[in-house]
C-alpha cells in the first residue's frame, strides 16, 4: 500500500528524519511508536508530503508519488493538531470538505452519528473545546472511506467513552480490510489493533517489528510491558 525508501529529512542542521525505510502492506495496521520528538509526526506528515524530504521516495500502491497530490485522496488523515477556520461552523466546514472532494454519496458518517456531531453543526470551529475539534477530525479522516488511514494520536485530548468509541470504529474499518497506520503514547490503545510496531527514536526506525514477534520475544502481551522489555534489553 505504501512504502517509503531511504527518506532523509533536515530542518536547518537538525536531522528529523534519517534513511528511513517502512512498508506498510494492504490490510495491516502499523503502530508508530516512540519518545517526543523521535519523529513520528514529521513521518506521518512526510507520508502525506505536508512535509517534503530531503531524499527518498514515496511509493503508493506500486507509484511513486513525489511531488504528486492525487494519492492523498485515498488517505484520511488526522492530525495530532490542526487550525480549522475559526469562524465556520461544524456543519459549514464538513459540507465544505464533501464540496472540495466532490462527494456527497457513500460517505462513512458513522462516526458523526457515534459522536452526535450533528447536534452541534451550528457551533463555530473557534468555539470548540480541543476534544470536540479532535472529533471533527476524526470524523472527516473517515468521512471519505480512504483506503488508507493515518491517525497521529487519536485519542490524544478525548474523554475516555469518546476514546472507545474511535478504537471502535478503526478496528471495524481494519476488518474491513483498511490499512491503518496509528501514532500514540497510549500503548494500551493499540494492543487490540496493531500488527507490527515501528519504534523510532532521534528520527530513526529502531526497530519494525510484527507483534507476534514481540510477544515472543518478550513473553509479555501487552504493549506497554513490551516496550519497556525490548528498551531494557537494548540499553538506549
Ligand atoms: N517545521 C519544523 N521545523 C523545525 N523543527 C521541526 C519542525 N517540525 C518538527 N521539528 C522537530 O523535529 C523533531 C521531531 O518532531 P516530531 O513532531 O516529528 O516528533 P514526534 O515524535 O511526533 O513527537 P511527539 O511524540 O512529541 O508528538 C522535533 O525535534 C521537532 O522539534
Amino acid at each position: 500500500m505504501i512504502t517509503l525508501e531511504h527518506i532523509d529529512k533536515k530542518f536547518g542542521k537538525f536531522q528529523a528524519l534519517q534513511d528511513i525505510q517502512l512498508t506498510c502492506k494492504r490490510g495491516q495496521c502499523i503502530a508508530l511508536i516512540g519518545p517526543n520528538g523521535s519523529g513520528k509526526t514529521t513521518l506521518i506528515k512526510t507520508i502525506l508530503q505536508m512535509v517534503m524530504p530531503d531524499k527518498g521516495n514515496i511509493i503508493f500502491k506500486g507509484e511513486k508519488v513525489n511531488n504528486q497530490w492525487e494519492y492523498r485522496s485515498k488517505i484520511g488523515f488526522m492530525p495530532q493538531m490542526t487550525r480549522y477556520p475559526e469562524n465556520m461552523k461544524i456543519g459549514e466546514l464538513i459540507e465544505m470538505m464533501k464540496d472540495i472532494r466532490n462527494m456527497s454519496t457513500n460517505l462513512d458518517e458513522e462516526l458523526i452519528n457515534a459522536f452526535n456531531l450533528s447536534s452541534m453543526f451550528e457551533k463555530k470551529m473557534g468555539t470548540l473545546s480541543g476534544g470536540t475539534k479532535q472529533k471533527v477530525g476524526a470524523c472527516l479522516a473517515f468521512l471519505f472511506q480512504p483506503d488508507l488511514l493515518i491517525l497521529d494520536e487519536p485519542t490524544a485530548g478525548l474523554d475516555p467513552l469518546s476514546s472507545e468509541k474511535l478504537l471502535k470504529k478503526v478496528a471495524k474499518e481494519k476488518a474491513k480490510g483498511k490499512t491503518i497506520i496509528i501514532s500514540s503514547h497510549i500503548l494500551s490503545d493499540l494492543d487490540e489493533l496493531v500488527d507490527d510496531v515501528i519504534y523510532m527514536q532521534d528520527g530513526k526506525i529502531l526497530f519494525h517489528t510484527k507483534i507476534d514477534e514481540l510477544i515472543f520475544e518478550t513473553s509479555e502481551t501487552k504493549l506497554t510491558k513490551i516496550i519497556s522489555r525490548k528498551m531494557g534489553s537494548v540499553h538506549v
